[in-house]
């Protein structure tokens, strides 16, 4: 592996080291694009492997989707910020025992609001009177009821429709379960949370590859203390190169060039592409031979939502102890929610989570105003909340390095894109959310396609040297159970 200064068998020679039974051999050199979970996993992999690995990362810092921020003097994820699924089956669970990271439960298993249930949650109409609390539960049984009938309307139905479309249809089958006035309001509210989910609006989401994905038991937990040591622990003296952004990838037999900005080249026996979706889209990256039909259908495809978060710093605390604030309105669009993470951390912090369209229309906005029209919202709630002294705007639909929040199935598509995206061409390896066919657009399913993509590398480099046995096996995290540390107040 080497830049473009220094000629192949010059570092070649530097990266040998010895098999006594063979004489000097060659550590297998990779070359990670990417420094996102799934990037840092893989590196992380293969180098305790005896790879030879550099990890190529765009942005002058790691983690991508996952975005600690400490510039308020404590943690707060922009990015992921749940565990979903608290259990030992959990791909990060040995990891994240390990670590000590605590992790606040919001909510237990089969929540109708997928990482939320009904125990703590305060939801109000835009007048800023509370909604009962006997309604919310009502209206959530007969969302319940929704969801129920539209799987039904899955099956009767061979052609895909959007999930829109399905409860259309509940409710010409089904007119008890179509609600007025503030019950109405309330189901908007819930098919928003359901929105919020996937990213994406209902309008555009496929009815039959809809929630599908493998839900991990143990509820959802968030990290108290921010995701970001999860990934400083996995990049702990990896060969890290922030600020090369890659341009081109140039795929021969038994060698990869990858080319970065300015121009730099490097060389490699394999690559590990685990850029996100969003940026595989934008062709970003040349590949060179272009790469094959299926996989270009494969990208553009699938589909990537956007949500963002606004958070919101205040002087103190103003608002109920509750962890969710949710304001329900006539649409979805009009709907919002806010997480209070003063339960979970002890910080006067809300955090306004837009998705979809509403998130794509206010990444227009700038900052400032992004975070003037979170706080109006909280205002038409909570009219005498005071002005907050401090917020960090997301942008990751725009966002060049991610262009999307996470993927989701799109109306009318084939329905194996995420094994498609995964499978390798040649030595060149796929990672990342969106080749997750078990648990796409979460950091444990990233977590666990980077370690999936590092194990073919190694077979695949390994066969072709005939030296299968020297390497060890990739294993990026011991097996250790730790207990988690959960907690809810
Ligand atoms: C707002 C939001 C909330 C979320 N909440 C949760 C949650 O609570 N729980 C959960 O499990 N998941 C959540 N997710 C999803 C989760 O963050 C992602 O699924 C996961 O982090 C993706 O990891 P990745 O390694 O696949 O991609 P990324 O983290 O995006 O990593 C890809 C890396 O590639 C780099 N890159 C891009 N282009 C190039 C290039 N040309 N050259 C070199 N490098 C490049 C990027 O900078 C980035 O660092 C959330 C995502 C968002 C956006």
């Amino acid at each position: 592996m080497e830049s473009s200064s220094r000629s192949n068998s010059q570092l070649r020679k530097a990266l040998c080291q010895s098999n006594p039974e063979k004489g000097p051999v060659r550590s297998p050199s990779v070359i990670v694009i990417g420094g996102g979970i799934a990037g840092v996993a893989a590196a992380r992999a293969l180098h305790d492997a005896s790879f030879q690995v550099i990890l190529l990362e765009a942005r002058d810092r790691l983690g991508g989707r996952i975005y600690t921020n400490y510039s308020f003097g404590f943690p707060v994820d922009l990015g992921a910020s749940w565990l979903h699924g608290v259990c030992k089956q959990n791909p990060l669970a040995p990891l994240i025992g390990k670590l000590g990271l605590p992790l606040y439960r919001t909510s237990e298993e089969n929540s109708v609001l997928y990482d939320h249930d009904l125990e703590s949650y305060a939801l109000f109409d835009m007048e800023g009177k509370q909604v009962p609390q006997e309604l919310v539960t009502k209206v959530g049984k007969v969302f319940e009821a929704v969801l129920e009938e539209a799987d039904k309307i899955r099956d009767e139905y061979t052609e895909d429709m959007t999930v829109k479309r399905a409860f259309s249809i509940v409710f010409e089958r089904r007119p008890e379960l179509k609600m007025d006035g503030l019950a109405h309001k309330v189901l908007q509210w819930y098919l928003c949370r359901m929105e919020g989910w996937f990213a994406a609006d209902a309008n555009t989401i496929s009815l039959k590859c809809w929630d599908l994905e493998e839900l991990l038991p143990g509820g959802h937990g968030l990290m108290v203390r921010g995701y970001l040591p999860v990934i400083n622990t996995l990049a702990k003296g990896l060969d890290i190169r922030l600020g090369h952004r890659v341009t081109k990838v140039v795929r021969r037999y038994n060698e990869i060039k990858v080319t970065v900005e300015d121009g730099t080249t490097f060389v490699a026996d394999a690559a590990i592409v685990s850029v996100p979706l969003g940026v595989l889209k934008a062709n970003t990256i040349k590949f060179e031979p272009k790469l094959p039909d299926w996989k270009e259908s494969a990208i553009s495809d699938l589909g990537v939502g956007v949500e963002n978060k606004i958070i919101l710093q205040f002087e103190q605390v103003f608002w109920p102890n509750v962890e969710f604030l949710g304001v329900v309105a006539e649409t979805t669009y009009e709907c919002s929610y806010f997480l209070n993470l003063h339960k979970a951390t002890g910080h006067s912090i809300l955090v306004y989570m837009p998705a979809g369209q509403l998130a794509e229309d206010i990444e227009k906005l700038s900052d400032e105003a992004a975070a003037n029209f979170a706080f109006t919202q909280l205002k038409k709630i909570l009219p005498d909340a005071s002005e907050p002294i401090n917020f960090l705007v997301s942008r990751w639909g725009t966002d060049i390095d991610t262009l999307g929040s996470y993927s989701y199935d799109i109306v009318d598509k084939p329905s194996d894109l995420y094994e498609k995206l995964r499978i390798p061409i040649d030595n060149i390896f796929f990672a990342g959310e969106a080749t997750s066919t078990s648990f796409p657009g979460s950091v444990h399913g990233a977590f666990a396609t980077g370690v999936m993509a590092a194990e073919d590398c190694r077979m695949r480099v390994l066969e072709r040297y005939g030296e299968l046995n020297i390497f060890q096996p990739v294993l990026a995290v011991e097996p250790v159970s730790v207990p988690l540390l959960i907690s809810r107040l």
